[in-house]
Formats: C-alpha cells, sequence, structure tokens
C-alpha cells in the first residue's frame, strides 16, 4: 500500500492562498445543540436574509407590493435592533414577467436574462421605496459566480460589501442573470445566499420561503410533520424533497439544504422558514426549521470547490492515498493514484475517488489529463530524474482540496 501523499508543499506546488480576510466575529458552532441554533441567530450581529420568488410576486407575474411591504417593515426591525442585514432577493425574472407580457417563467436563457433585466429594475424600485420610509439606504449588488469563487474578485466583492454595510447601506444581492449564461450561472439564489453569507462573514443565514418550513415531505402530503431542527444536515434521513417548488421559484427544497449545508459546514447557523415569519425567525422564536451550524470557516475557493463546482474528470486513489488526503490532510503524489478518467486541464476540479469507487474529495488538480497516465504509481524523485524539475509538483494540493 502506497502512501501517495505528502503533508510538505512541494517545489511548484500550487500556491498557496493568500490569508483569508479577517476573521469573522461568530459565536463559536455549538455542535449537536439544536436548541441553540435559533438563540445564536437571534444574537447573530449581521445576517444574511434570502428572499425566494414566491414570496414576492402574484401568480399573475408581477410584484406583490403587500408582500415586499411586510418583508422590509421586518428587516427594518431588525436593523432597528442595531444588527446588520444583508438582503439577498429573487424575483427579478418573476417581476419582468407580466411587463414583457409572458404568462409563465420562460424556459430559454435569452427571455430569461431579458425578464431578469427588466425585473431587477422594479424590484429594487420597490425596495428602495418601502426601506426609504424606514430611512434606510439600499445599494444594489448583482453578482456572477466568479464573484463569489475567484479570488481576487472575492476579495472585492467583500470590499464593497463591507464599504456599503460600514456606511450603513442594506446591500439587496441577486444574481446578475442578465450576463449570466447557462456556463457561468449559480441558477438559484438559496446557494448564492449561503456563500455571501460567508462572503460578507455573516453569523447567520435565512432563507425566506413560501413554506413555512422543511417538513417531511411536500407540505401538500397528507401526514408531512415540520421539521423543527436539523443537527445535521448532511446526514438528513427520511425527508422527502423531491416534489418541485412553486411556479416561478427554481430550485424547491433541494438548493435550500444545499444551502443550508454550505452555511453551517462552514460554522453559520441557518433557519428556513415563511417570508411572513420574517420577524419572528430573525428573533429566534419557534418558527421554520433551523440547521444547526457543524463546521467551522473555510476559505470560500474550498467552499466553491465542495458545494458549486462541477468535477471535469476523477482520479482513483489507492487506499493508502484515501487515508492520506482525507486523515492527515496531506497534498496527493502521482504514486498513490491508479487510475485517470475525464479530459480535463490543470487548474480545474476533479474528484479524488477511493478503490472502492467513493467520491472522497474534491480538489483542483496541477496537471492536464493527458500527462498523468505516464506518471501514475510513479514515485516523485524517479519522475524528476526521468522527466525535469517541472514533475516535483504534487497532482493536487492540499490547499486546493477539500474532503468531502
Ligand atoms: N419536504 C418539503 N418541505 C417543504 N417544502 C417542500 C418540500 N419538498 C418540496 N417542497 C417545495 O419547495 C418549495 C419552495 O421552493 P421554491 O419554490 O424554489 O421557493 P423560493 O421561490 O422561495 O426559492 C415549497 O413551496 C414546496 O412546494
Ligand atoms: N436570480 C433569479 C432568482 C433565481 C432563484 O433562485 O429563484 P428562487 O428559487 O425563487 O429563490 C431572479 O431574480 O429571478
Amino acid at each position: 500500500m502506497s502512501d501517495g501523499a505528502t503533508d510538505a508543499p512541494a517545489a511548484g506546488a500550487a500556491t498557496r492562498p493568500q490569508r483569508p480576510e479577517p476573521a469573522p466575529r461568530r459565536p463559536e458552532p455549538v455542535e449537536g445543540r439544536a436548541a441553540d441554533t435559533r438563540h445564536q441567530i437571534a444574537a447573530a450581529r449581521r445576517v444574511v436574509v434570502k428572499v425566494g420568488s414566491s414570496s414576492l410576486t402574484s401568480p399573475d407575474g408581477r410584484l406583490d407590493l403587500d408582500r415586499v411591504a411586510r418583508l422590509v417593515d421586518a428587516l427594518a426591525g431588525v436593523r432597528q435592533q442595531g444588527r446588520e442585514v444583508v438582503l439577498v432577493s429573487s424575483g427579478a425574472i418573476a417581476a419582468g414577467l407580466a411587463p414583457l407580457g409572458l404568462r409563465r417563467r420562460p424556459r430559454d436563457l435569452a427571455t430569461q436574462q431579458a425578464a431578469a433585466a427588466v425585473g431587477q429594475g422594479l424590484l429594487v424600485e420597490q425596495y428602495m421605496q418601502r426601506f426609504a420610509r424606514h430611512r434606510i439606504t439600499v445599494g444594489q449588488v448583482l453578482l456572477t459566480v466568479e464573484d463569489v469563487t475567484v479570488q481576487s474578485k472575492y476579495r472585492n466583492a467583500y470590499r464593497t460589501a463591507a464599504k456599503l454595510l460600514e456606511l450603513g447601506v442594506l446591500p439587496i444581492v441577486n444574481e446578475n442573470d442578465t450576463v449570466a449564461t447557462k456556463e457561468i450561472r449559480f441558477g438559484d439564489n438559496d446557494r448564492l445566499a449561503a456563500l455571501v453569507a460567508h462572503l460578507v462573514h455573516a453569523e447567520a443565514l435565512v432563507l425566506l420561503s413560501d413554506v413555512p418550513a422543511l417538513y417531511t415531505a411536500h407540505p401538500e402530503t397528507p401526514g408531512a410533520e415540520r421539521v423543527r431542527d436539523v443537527v445535521d444536515v448532511g446526514a438528513l434521513t427520511g425527508i422527502d424533497i423531491s416534489r418541485r417548488g412553486s411556479a416561478v421559484g427554481t430550485g424547491g427544497m433541494v438548493t435550500k439544504l444545499e444551502a443550508a449545508r454550505i452555511a453551517t459546514s462552514a460554522g453559520i447557523p441557518a433557519l428556513l422558514g415563511a417570508a411572513d415569519d420574517a420577524a419572528a425567525a430573525l428573533a429566534g422564536q419557534d418558527v421554520g426549521t433551523a440547521f444547526a451550524a457543524t463546521g467551522r470557516r473555510r476559505p470560500t475557493r474550498l467552499l466553491w470547490l465542495a458545494h458549486v463546482s462541477d468535477a471535469q474528470g476523477s482520479l482513483v486513489l489507492d487506499a493508502g492515498a484515501v487515508q492520506a488526503v482525507t486523515q492527515r490532510k496531506a497534498s496527493l503524489l502521482p504514486a498513490g493514484i491508479t487510475d485517470v478518467h475525464g479530459s480535463f486541464t490543470a487548474g480545474e476540479p476533479v474528484d479524488l475517488v477511493g478503490p472502492d469507487g467513493a467520491v472522497v474529495a474534491r480538489g483542483l488538480v496541477s496537471y492536464d489529463a493527458a500527462d498523468l497516465p505516464q506518471m501514475i504509481g510513479q514515485r516523485t524523485g524517479d519522475l524528476v530524474e526521468e522527466r525535469g524539475a517541472e514533475y516535483a509538483r504534487v497532482v493536487v494540493h492540499r490547499d486546493a482540496l477539500v474532503v468531502l
């Protein structure tokens, strides 16, 4: 059994990330203590609140001004408590339907982009007017996937958000749907909100929807029960989330649980509840479903690797390399690889797979797929001797790797 991994960064290895932004002032995550989660949410000084299209628009494809007003009043109340709010609001596409004479959400991307261009303006106009009544200034922030996943852009987005908050502005975030293409699109604001929570160093994430909570099955299913607390969203069993959501929403419950997983695994407690219960949810009352924080903060780059990226191929590891990568957090060396699948180039995400085929980690690979078959199973020293110094670099550096 080889140990195809190393703890030492090899010469020429993927460059070390720069230091992350200043550490968050988040309370330590309390593992397994669901009761504390609502308390943490109520105590959070900086909260990301995400609201879905279904909670902002009427079935005829227009903004529901009363619902927007109720949400704004609830968030203004939170601000009055001296807490900071970042709002991730969906609804641009849905709000653009009626003005364009569309009866339902279009399937093709170009029409979605057009609807978003029309609807986003209407949405922010409403927020601006309603928040102004509470003397709160809002700022529109439109993000693409790269803004929260590419380090240089992430820093830029962080600086902008931090400055807005420092100036007392309430940022209203959405995906930049008008320019986002299929390939570079989140497509759902639930996961975007979880990454934004990480980006702005939020202490809680609140997902508001048209359902009061997560249920054991679709809420219309007879016998479906509210799930009050989730201690580990990664280990949820017996919950049916297969039925799609509202006509205007995008991901249903699947993307909300994924968002809860991204947030909680990075140490941010999350709550899913009805938009009408926003004030109660943010006050820590017994509404919705609370998801306890389980992990610690990770660089956003790694959150992207784990939760947003698409693997372009896979590397099969022997048992020793699996152990080294997953338990010792070591870099992956050619010696521990037994097979290579897919076509990828250096810098792209690949899955690391154990001898049994189970995916154990994902990482950014340092070689093209075409280079690897000749290298697998070989010692790094031999490769350098035979092929030159550039073969000293590891195959996946431990800083560019997440254990799943
Ligand atoms: N187990 C479940 N518990 C609660 N809701 C569920 C469940 N399974 C599916 N859903 C659906 O998910 C919907 C919420 O997702 P979605 O329509 O995308 O909302 P939003 O627009 O708020 O993002 C609910 O309205 C419900 O129909
Ligand atoms: N960015 C899109 C929303 C995408 C989305 O996630 O919608 P939803 O499932 O209603 O939160 C828009 O503003 O229409």
